[in-house]
Parts: structure tokens; sequence; C-alpha cells
């Protein structure tokens, strides 16, 4: 496996804007053996330990990182035998600290486990695990990482910036913890959200882990639990609003730019109406998108194209789909938009008109013209009562889908079990016959409905997605029902990194739109018959190359792409398809020590 992974990295340096040869290190002794960036505990050769003053720090055998990385997995395995048998929350946690040790001590070592058992470790960074870890941050916290900005730190962070030791950052994670997966506001604790976010992007894009940043925006809490924590670790006061939190938002956007120009902002986990908000306000202004609203739409658009493939019907049949929503947020209503758009795209009508087969579902039932004050990002999807027959404003989920008999079932309400058995039940008269249900909302316990309730009640010929990992379901008789993970990690780390790359100022509608494309397009017939949508997570960083592809290339087809390092907008146009891949993948950091002396 290595040796294969040796040889792509090779071949593909054809291309690559990254300057070979040692890295530089301007420390010394304990200070480098402290820093997780450089440190290779006993991996050190002995010219370095003879260079760098580490003789005598380290005992004297040096050991190699192949063994290394046996040696941790050995342990993560025994660690594994001494919890079974104990609470999931205690199992997840333990994996979660000794996977964090290991991040906070050696990142080389840390990221090559993780990118080579990245279908077993994702669950622990990523969704589920890192939504108990931001419950329970504060209580977990032990060392910082990334940086905090807060309401306290107004008229500083133009200098506040400069504390971050990278003098290069390509890719930000941000959040101000509104709205944390399914689990609300949880504050400061959300910080855990745009660190898991990042290392994702490290072992999927292949991202140098010291050009990213996690940033958390603490502007206070309105968790009434948390201000009352002594242990919590954010400003105890009441979150701030309107232009005094858009001042805080602009303040650290435009720091941030006087930095870093060319660094690619994702924000993350925000509660709406700033996810929209700030959406709009930045999206000319700054290099950034919402990873919710757009990222999240281009996983469902593929996921939703794939089901009509799955049925057997060609891909124009999509605009036939009857599709219901169940959530009217910022994911709900940025799958609706994306969505809407692509029907419209392949149909010719307008995207007034695309819009009537698409049925959307809020904590105050079904959304129509007659609902008072309607968030302004969901009026254009409120269906005219007077179209629908016998569905009238605020029906539950369930009279509507017994009306509709959607194709689709689609949650992204944040409220688990919501498809209950009498929903998915209902699903069984579906006007498909292979009916698709998108459970999508985090973690696991906040999911409209397990994988195995899906299979069980809605019947085993449809197709099934959800947000955070589900094991596949034995359905008895040698057949399985296929579990989708229709979460966004199959796009952000593929748009960051084909923007970064193409030097674009902006992301615009038509990147995004090509990485869902490039996403939609990678299953074969073959898997999507059996109902498998989305590719293995063991392929992400396949996946991102192709992804980050499509989006570079869209960028220099609209005549974004500005290039990146020695690469000019006209090498960038001048790629082939083969090539932009090629020249993606040779940008892609893989961890291995490199040496950090010349040699003499
Ligand atoms: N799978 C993914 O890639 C992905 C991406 C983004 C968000 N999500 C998940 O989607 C969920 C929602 O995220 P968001 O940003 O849109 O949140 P949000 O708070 O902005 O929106 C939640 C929406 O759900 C509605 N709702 C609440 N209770 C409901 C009920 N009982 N029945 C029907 N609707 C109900 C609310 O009215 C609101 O419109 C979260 O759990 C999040 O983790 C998943
Ligand atoms: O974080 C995830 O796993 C997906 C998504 O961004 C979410 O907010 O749920
Ligand atoms: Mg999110």
């Amino acid at each position: 496996m290595w040796k294969v992974l040796r040889f792509a990295a090779l071949r593909s340096r054809r291309f690559s804007t990254a300057i070979p040869g040692p890295c530089m290190v301007h420390k010394r002794g304990t200070d480098i053996l402290h820093d997780p960036w450089f440190n290779k505990d006993t991996g050190f050769p002995l010219t370095e330990r003879d260079r760098l003053g580490l003789r005598g720090l380290l005992p004297p055998r040096v050991i190699s990182f192949e063994h290394q990385y046996d040696r941790f997995m050995n342990s993560y395995r025994s660690l594994e035998k001494h919890i079974r048998g104990q609470s999931d929350k205690v199992v997840s946690l333990s994996k979660w600290r000794i996977l964090n040790r290991l991040h906070d001590r050696n990142e080389t070592l840390y990221y090559r486990v993780l990118i080579d058992n990245i279908k077993e470790f994702a669950p622990i960074i990523y969704t589920p695990t890192v939504g108990l870890v931001c419950q329970n941050y504060s209580g977990l916290f032990r060392r910082p990482r990334g940086m905090y900005f807060s309401s306290k730190d107004k008229g500083e962070m133009m200098s506040m910036i400069y504390n971050w030791p990278s003098n290069q950052v390509d890719m930000i994670v941000l959040t101000d913890g509104s709205r944390i997966l399914g689990l609300g506001d949880l504050g400061v604790q959300g910080i855990a959200i745009p660190i898991g976010k990042l290392d994702m992007y490290v072992a999927a894009a292949g991202i140098n882990p010291q050009r990213i940043l996690p940033v958390m925006l603490d502007v206070g809490t309105n968790n009434q639990k948390l201000l009352e924590d002594r242990l919590y670790l954010g400003v105890r006061q009441p979150r701030l609003e309107g232009e005094e939190y858009l001042s805080i938002v602009d303040e650290f956007m435009e720091a941030v730019h006087a930095r870093w120009p060319k660094a690619v902002v994702q924000f993350e986990d925000f509660q709406m109406k700033w996810a929209f908000e700030t959406l709009e306000r930045y999206r000319k202004r700054f290099c950034m998108f919402n990873d919710d609203i757009q990222g999240t739409a281009g996983v469902a658009l593929a996921g939703l194209l794939g089901t009509v493939r799955a049925q057997g019907q060609p891909l124009s049949d999509f605009v036939k789909q009857k599709i219901v929503v169940v959530g009217a947020g910022s994911a709900g209503l940025g799958v609706l938009n994306m969505a809407v758009k692509a029907v419209s795209r392949m149909s010719g009508c307008s995207e007034t008109a695309a819009k009537s087969q698409f049925f959307l579902i809020d904590k105050d039932g079904l959304v129509t013209t007659e609902r008072r004050n309607l968030d302004p990002a969901a009026v254009p999807f409120a269906q005219n009562p007077r179209e629908l027959e016998g569905i009238t404003e605020g029906a539950s989920i369930i009279e509507v889908v017994k009306k509709v008999k959607p194709h689709v079932l689609l949650g992204l309400s944040g409220v688990g079990g919501v498809f209950n058995e009498e929903v998915l039940k209902a699903m069984r008269e579906s006007v498909s016959t292979k009916p698709a249900i998108f459970a999508m909302s985090n973690p696991t316990m906040n999911a409209e409905c397990t994988a195995a309730e899906a299979f069980s009640h809605a019947g085993e010929n449809i197709v099934f997605g959800s947000g955070s990992p589900f094991e596949n379901v034995d359905l008895g008789n040698g057949k399985v029902g296929h579990v989708n993970q229709a979460n966004n990690l199959y796009l952000f780390p593929g748009i960051g990194l084909g923007t970064l790359l193409s030097g674009a100022p902006h992301i615009t509608d038509g990147m995004l739109q090509a990485a869902a494309e490039c996403l939609a397009s990678y299953m074969t017939e073959e898997d999507l018959q059996k109902g498998i949508l989305y590719p293995s997570i063991d392929c992400i960083r396949n996946v991102t190359a192709e992804v980050g592809a499509a989006v570079l290339r869209a960028a220099v087809a609209e005549g974004h792409a500005e290039g990146h390092g020695d690469v000019g907008s006209r090498e960038l146009a001048h790629m082939s398809e083969k090539d932009t891949v090629e020249y993606i993948r040779s940008n892609m950091w893989y961890p291995e020590y490199c040496p950090l002396v010349h040699e003499k």
C-alpha cells in the first residue's frame, strides 16, 4: 500500500509547486520534541539528533516510521480490548483521547494513521464522536488548538492574527458554535468541529497541516446550562446580535484577508440567520463558502441524481421526481436551492416552475404561502395550498408523505426519529419502485431514522443515506441493505482544494455545481443498481482529487482562476482534464518524515 502511494507521489512531482528538500526548522532540543509539526519522537535519525541538540533527550534506539505506526496501532487495538463492554460514550471518548494525544504530539504519524484507517477513524475525529467531544469540550480541554477570537477582542484582531505561528495559511474553518450538528448552541465548545473538518482537509485533500487554521468566534452563548457550568471556557454572556455580531465577523474576515489574502474560509455550523446573511455578505468580497448550505447541497444533489439512476431511470427523469424535504434550515434550504436550479437547467423551465415538485416541511409542518412570519430564505419554496389536493398549511410529515407518495424523503431537521415507523411505512406507497430515504441529520442520535428502521419499515428495495455512519443492514438470505453516508465530507475538501489551487478570489455557483456533478458521476451503473450512491470513504483522497480538479476547471472556464504559486492561470488553462487531476494530486501533502537538516 505504502509503495503504491509513494510511487504516485513521485510520478506526480512533474506538476508539483511544492519545493522539495528539508523542512525548515528554527528550533532546537526539547522545543522540537514539543512541536507536533516537527516531532518524530524516537524516529529522529542520529544526524538530526546531533545537529538539532537532541542527543541525550531520547532513548538511544532509532525507530522507523513504519515501526512507530505499528506501535501506535497495537496500543490502539489493546485499548479497544480494554474498553469493550463499556458505555458507548466511554468507548468513543477513549478512542478520541488516544488519537488526540497523538495529534498533540506527532502530527506526521497522526495523519498517516488517519489516512490509512480513514473509514475506521473518521467516526471518531468527525461525526458522530466529534459531537460528543463538543458537548464535553470544557472538561476534556487540555491544550488549545486553533485560534479563539471573542467579543472581548474587538479592535484587536488585526494584531492578534499575527499571533498564529505559521506564515502561510491555506484553509480556515470558522464557527461561532451556534448550531453544532443537531446539538444546538454549544458556544466555545464548538471549536472541535473546525478541528475535525480540518483533519478531513488534511486526510482527504492533503492540505499541509502547517497551513490549516481552526477558528472559534466566541460571541457568547444562549445555552443556559453552559453559562452556568463552572468549567465552561467561553465568554459568559448571551450571544451578540445584530450589528454588534456582524462587526465581530467583519473584523475577523478583514484580519484574515490582510494576513493571508489567498486563504479559503469555510463557514461551519452557524445558526441559519447568520449562515445565510454572512454568505451573502462575504461571498463576493472574500474567498469563502458555507459548508452547511453549499457543501451539503452538492452532496445531496449527487445523492438525488444517483437515486434516479439507481431506479433505472434516465437522469432526465430527475425533473419528475417528487421530493419531500424535512427541515427548512440552512442545510434543507441549501439543498432545495441547488436541486431546483438543477431541475430548471435540465428541463429548461423557470425556477418557479421547477419548484412545484418539492415539498418543504419545518417544525410547524408543511410550508405554504399561507404561513405567517416565514423566513425570507424559505419563501421561494412555500407551496400554494390551492394547487395541492387535500394537503393544507402545516400538514404533518405523515400527512404529506401519504398524499404526495414522494420518490424521496430527505431529512435535515436535526430531530432524531421524526421518520417514525408510520412515516417509513407510508413510504411503501411511494410512486417509485425504489424510493429513497435520506436521514441526513447529525450526529447519530439526531438522525431522522436509523438504517435498520428504514429497511425494516420502508422495505428492502429502498435507497438509504444518512449523515452519520451506520453499518450496512443484513436483510437475510445473503442480501444487504447498503448504507450511504450522505455527508458533506465528500465535497468540502475538494471545494477547498480546487479553489485554493485555482487561485480564484471567490467561490462561484458554477464551481460548486461542478463539484456536485463530479461526485454524481463518480459511481458506476453497477454500484448504483446496488443502491451505492457514494464511493467508500476509503477512496476519499481520490474523490477529493477529482472534485478538486472539477472545481479548478470550472474556475478556469469562468475566467476566475488566477493561478497558485508558480503555476499561473495560462498554465492552468492549458491543462487537460487528466493533467488537472494530476496537478491536484501532486499538491496533496502526504505524511512522511522529511529531513530537518541539510545533508553535509
Ligand atoms: N449530512 C450532512 O452533510 C449535513 C450537512 C449539514 C447539516 N446537517 C444536519 O442537518 C441538521 C439541520 O441543520 P441546519 O443547519 O439546517 O439546522 P437549522 O437549525 O438551521 O434548521 C433546522 C430545521 O428543522 C426544522 N425542524 C425542527 N424540528 C422539526 C420537526 N420536528 N419536524 C420537521 N422539521 C423540524 C426547523 O424548523 C428548521 O427549519 C443538523 O442535524 C445538521 O447536523 C447534515
Ligand atoms: O459535520 C458534519 O458531519 C456534517 C455537517 O456539516 C453538519 O453540520 O452536520
Ligand atoms: Mg456543519
